[in-house]
């Protein structure tokens, strides 16, 4: 049962193998036994997980229901969630339960989905490991047998944890410069970054408003387009989300891919990237001129400043956005204030993690009157370069292939204690944040038995040809179905 997909489980549903009670209990059950070697949840919400799945087959039963009616999934712990604590990873909001919904967990709700809980991230999104997580680090499933833990990636790596270890058929996610991509390649699963504006982001906590989008994770490509069918569309609460028709991304997944125009970015290939990785990537792209793709090589030449720009641009929204958490209305409030100054400094010194600080200082400089021209202005001009750089390439092509990550999982506590060496795991995938596109990460192979995600970025709003172009690579590989050990 753990093993199948969320289009299998609704099959299984619908003909009454299975109801969504036993479905659900079996998957707390695994959550229960599996967890304690991974810390993937933040929250397990049994109660309310049993009670949606008696909901969904009483729903069922009235022959209502939808592909998603008593699917068990989790949400990221940056998704709020009504009644349910939700954290973002951090001491600040160890103790916040949001009074609503978010609009992707409605959606969800809506659907007859059943969240099994709440997974573990990075404090607030910042991170490529898991490790600045108030809640503990989150260990990858693969490469136990070793003995050495490895990092899952991050932020969102307590979703692809989960999902990878068969905890959950599928989890939401987050990604502001990787974070969905990078985890789903370290953890040897697929995920999707959608288009800026194609998911609201109301309800999800907030770290880089221009730069984040919530998305998808699973373990086929046909999955994440079940997820970012009820994900995708129009929302009045997010004044960035872009009124554009949805169209249903499970109907294009059998196009075949010949004609497809690949293109290499050759910055990409660069030698920051491991030639053991190099060499599965390569292997992959391979696959796809045997299904009747053509390739050429492509530059994004400014491509090489992404994460300088990102590194000005994600800290100074941070800044902003995390200047709410001051003690006085919600979250973590120190003890015993002596005034108020002392109420805003000692919450927050208590309240953040080190790289959070790390942020808000960076942000704040670059955001200061004297160096907002030298800085954050010049940011957004390189971003505004680099979208350029893609528009152009699209022209040309109609998907770009790359690694995404430079190497695959290492080891905890590895680059804890060199943040640029840290921020570099993002190198390959956060251009596509700052340009807005869509990108996906899919599993394309192993290097010394850890997986190597495979990173194919599209055009604006070009989710289904990205869909499609991964469910057909699924059809004649079967690295995604790889167990961890
Ligand atoms: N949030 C993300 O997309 C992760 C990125 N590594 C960051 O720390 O900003």
């Amino acid at each position: 049962m753990y093993n199948k997909s969320v289009a299998e489980l609704s099959r299984d549903l619908e003909s009454g193998n299975v109801s969504s009670v036993e479905l659900t209990r079996d998957f707390l059950d695994r959550i229960k036994s599996e967890d304690t070697k991974y810390n993937s949840f933040i929250t397990v919400s049994e109660e309310q997980a049993l009670a949606d799945a008696k909901a969904a087959d009483e729903q069922r039963a009235t022959g209502n229901a939808t592909v998603w009616t008593g699917v068990p999934f989790a949400h990221k712990d940056l998704f709020c969630t009504e009644g349910v604590a939700t954290t973002a990873g951090s001491k600040m909001l160890a103790n916040f339960v949001p009074p609503y919904d978010g609009t992707v967990t409605a959606n969800f709700r809506q659907a007859g989905a059943v969240c099994l809980g709440k997974t573990n991230m990075d404090e607030f999104a910042m991170g490529s490991s898991n490790e600045s997580s108030f809640f503990g680090a989150v260990t990858n499933p693969w490469g136990l047998s070793n003995d050495q833990k490895r990092v899952p990636g991050g932020s969102s790596g307590g979703s692809a944890a989960a999902v990878a270890a068969r905890l959950v058929p599928a989890a939401t996610a987050t990604d502001t410069g990787g974070s969905i991509r990078q985890p789903a390649a370290l953890c040897g699963i697929t995920g999707l970054k959608p288009t800026y504006g194609r998911v609201s982001r109301y309800g999800i906590i907030s770290f880089a408003s221009s730069l984040e989008q919530g998305g998808t994770m699973a373990r086929t490509a046909e999955d994440n387009a079940l997820m970012l069918n009820i994900m995708a569309g129009f929302d009045p609460k997010d004044s960035t989300c872009v009124d554009r028709a949805v169209p249903d991304y499970t109907a294009t997944l059998n196009e075949p891919l010949k004609g497809l125009k690949i293109g290499l970015p050759k910055e990409y290939f660069s030698d920051q990237l491991s030639p053991a990785m190099e060499e599965q990537v390569r292997n992959a792209v391979k696959e796809y001129e045997a299904l009747g793709a053509t390739v050429k090589e492509v530059s994004l030449p400014n491509a090489r400043l992404a994460v300088a720009a990102y590194y000005v641009i994600a800290p100074a929204e941070a800044s902003a956005n995390l200047a709410r958490y001051d003690g006085v209305r919600f979250g973590y409030r120190c003890e015993n204030p002596k005034d108020l100054d002392d109420l805003y400094t000692r919450t927050r010194a208590e309240g953040f993690g080190p790289e959070v600080k790390r942020r808000i200082l960076v942000g704040t400089y670059a955001l200061s009157a004297g160096y907002y021209d030298a800085y954050f202005l010049k940011a957004q001009k390189v971003r505004r370069l680099i979208q350029q750089d893609f528009i152009n390439a699209f022209k040309e092509v109609d998907v770009l292939m790359s690694p995404v990550s430079p190497s695959p999982a290492f080891v905890q506590g590895e680059k804890s204690s060199d943040p640029v060496n840290m921020y570099l795991e993002d190198i390959f995938t956060i251009a596509a944040n700052l340009a807005g596109v869509p990108a996906m990460s899919v599993p394309a192979g192993f290097v010394d038995g850890l997986p190597v995600g495979l990173q194919i970025i599209g055009d604006y709003f070009d989710e289904a040809r990205l869909l499609n172009a991964a469910h057909q690579f699924q059809q004649v590989t079967d690295w995604h179905q790889a167990l961890p050990r």
